[in-house]
């Protein structure tokens, strides 16, 4: 994407499409759950999952509150919100690897302070700044999303990632029903080196309220079928943490 760039003097500065910082929080899903983050979230996503629970990236509802901001600005705010209390920024969206240079600026500006870059995304497009972050989640889709794999840039994009050497990336696949744990399981199949974190769908994203045990209800679905399944032996399943304790907040 990156059309929006503004002239300052001789510099020209690529801004990226925000519409939402926060934290600092507690990263609730995959590899570093549990991790004091601050996010980072992108506007604008090529998928239209049936289920997203972050859909204002992307429906329009609140394009309204989108800013245009330079990598330098992201910074200030993340300061001014936290200080020095973070050394991780997690980018997710939207789909944030929709962006080329203006995230490569700022990721190599999160790493100028001395904080590690996560992102989140589905694997869906391949950006070279993958190769700089520390921590990589990509999310394919199952069936219940509506969405259709494109296998070909998935091989890709986990081919690049795997001839990189570092074992910074992981896959993560929502599970709803049995037709997405077949198509997770496909996932490990195709990729078996690399960690597989299954994460049971949060079905109603805008129940106001605690929704914990129903969450809870279906991570205990979930770890049935794996637990019955020996080709799922590495696999770790895992809730979404946050949704436990903050249940559909957003900004949280
Ligand atoms: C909102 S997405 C943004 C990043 C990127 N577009 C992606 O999908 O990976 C962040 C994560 O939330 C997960 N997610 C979205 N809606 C969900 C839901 N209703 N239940 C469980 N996980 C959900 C996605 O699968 C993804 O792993
Ligand atoms: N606490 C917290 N952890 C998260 N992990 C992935 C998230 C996302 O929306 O990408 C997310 C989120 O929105 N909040
Ligand atoms: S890819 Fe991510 S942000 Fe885009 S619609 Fe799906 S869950 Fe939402
Ligand atoms: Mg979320």
């Amino acid at each position: 994407m990156d059309l929006p760039t503004a002239c300052t003097g001789a510099v020209t500065v690529s801004k990226i499409p925000v519409i939402e910082i926060f934290g600092p929080t507690i990263q609730g899903e995959g590899a570093v759950i549990g991790v004091k983050t601050m996010f980072v979230r992108t506007y604008g996503c090529d998928y239209r999952c049936s289920w997203c629970d972050s859909a204002f990236t992307w429906d329009g509802s609140a394009k309204d509150i989108v800013r245009m901001l330079e990598p330098e600005e992201i910074m200030n705010e993340l300061i001014a919100l936290a200080g020095q209390n973070f050394d991780s920024v997690t980018i997710s969206g939207g789909n944030p690897a929709l962006l080329g240079n203006s995230m490569a600026e700022f990721v190599a500006l999160l790493h100028e302070h001395g904080i590690q870059a996560a992102i989140e995304t589905q694997g869906s497009r391949w950006q070279d700044w993958f190769y700089e972050i520390d921590t990589l989640t990509i999310s394919p889709k199952p069936p219940s999303s509506g969405m259709k794999t494109d296998w070909a840039m998935l091989d890709r994009i986990m081919g690049k990632l795997k001839e990189q050497g570092k074992a910074t990336h992981s896959l993560k696949v929502v599970v709803f029903d049995e037709q997405d744990y077949a198509y997770a399981k496909s996932v490990h199949q195709r990729y078996p080196g690399v960690s597989l974190y299954l994460q049971p769908g949060n079905e109603d994203v805008t129940e106001p309220g605690d929704i914990s045990a129903r969450l809870l209800g279906r991570l205990e679905w979930l770890f049935n079928l794996v637990i019955a399944d020996p080709e799922m032996n590495r696999a770790r399943v895992l809730p979404q943490l946050h949704a436990l304790i903050w249940h559909n907040k957003r900004g949280k």
